[in-house]
């Protein structure tokens, strides 16, 4: 397997920017096209993320929250406007170089997991790795410090159906921490779960945040999870609409191990 490099990936950018902005947005705009319909889903956004910050991005039903979420983490492509992580101009990277940069820089939270069923808990974590290049070894050592991160390490061999709803999401937060991403991107971590569970995985995200510096921008319909955050980012048709800060949110965490 080939080595994985830590060059910056493009040559006229520094990798890492060092004046506290992890993700710097600014009037971005994205259309879907199916043929019959167009749907204008974000109309210029504008949005910048410190370094450290935990953001909770919320609003009405097909706002455009996850559209969002795929734009600034370069899932998807935008229409018009600028996207920098870290410096980094998205637009200005090829497809295969954006593919590294969100393998090595960035963690990703899904509402139902994305988990590979046939494999076990600290085999799902270690695969990113894996297909890096990262030697077997490394990678198992790697996968099972992240899933004492998250207060898992007695469940490693499990396989996703073998865990509750909590415990999976839990798998995935290691998954995305196993690379030590400069920033994770949750879409509805908490949508699938239980109360207690939610909030057992909101606190396990603040602790992440508040210990390691982990900047979050987390989708979500819950407000118990907006509540935690350290800034809500209100959005209605496609644009960012209101911003509250939490001054109140950073309170230490109890920890779920
Ligand atoms: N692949 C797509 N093709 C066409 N339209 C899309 C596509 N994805 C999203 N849309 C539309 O874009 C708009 C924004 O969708 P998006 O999923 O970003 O909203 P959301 O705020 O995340 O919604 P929800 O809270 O229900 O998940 C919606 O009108 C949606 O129907």
């Amino acid at each position: 397997m080939r080595s994985w490099s830590r060059q910056p990936v493009t040559s006229q950018q520094p990798a890492v920017a060092d004046d506290g902005v992890i993700v710097a947005a600014a009037g971005v705009r994205k259309t879907y096209d199916t043929g019959q319909v167009k749907v204008d889903a974000l109309n210029g956004v504008d949005l910048t993320l410190q370094r450290g910050e935990m953001v909770a991005v919320m609003g009405p039903s097909g706002c455009g929250k996850t559209t969002l979420l795929n734009c600034l983490s370069g899932l998807d492509e935008i229409d018009a406007g600028q996207v920098h992580i870290e410096g980094v101009s998205l637009a200005d990277l090829s497809d295969r170089q954006r593919t590294r940069y969100r393998a090595e820089r960035m963690g990703f939270v899904f509402q139902f997991y994305n988990l590979m069923p046939v494999l076990s808990a600290v085999e799902n974590v270690e695969l990113a790795l894996l297909l890096a290049g990262v030697s077997p070894r490394d990678a198992r050592s790697r996968a099972l410090d992240a899933l004492g991160l998250v207060g898992l390490a007695d469940r490693a061999k499990h396989v996703p159906d073998e865990l509750s709803g909590g415990e999976r999401q839990r798998v995935t937060i290691a998954r995305a921490l196993v690379n030590d991403p400069a920033i994770v991107w949750a879409d509805e971590p908490t949508g699938d779960l239980d109360s207690e569970s939610a909030e057992e995985i909101t606190s396990l995200m603040r602790r992440l945040n508040e210990e390691r510096g982990l900047t979050f921008l987390i989708v979500t319909h819950d407000i118990a999870v907006g509540r935690r955050a350290d800034r809500i980012v209100r959005m209605l048709d496609g644009q960012v609409v209101d911003e509250q800060r939490m001054e109140a949110s950073r309170v230490r965490t109890s920890h779920v191990a």
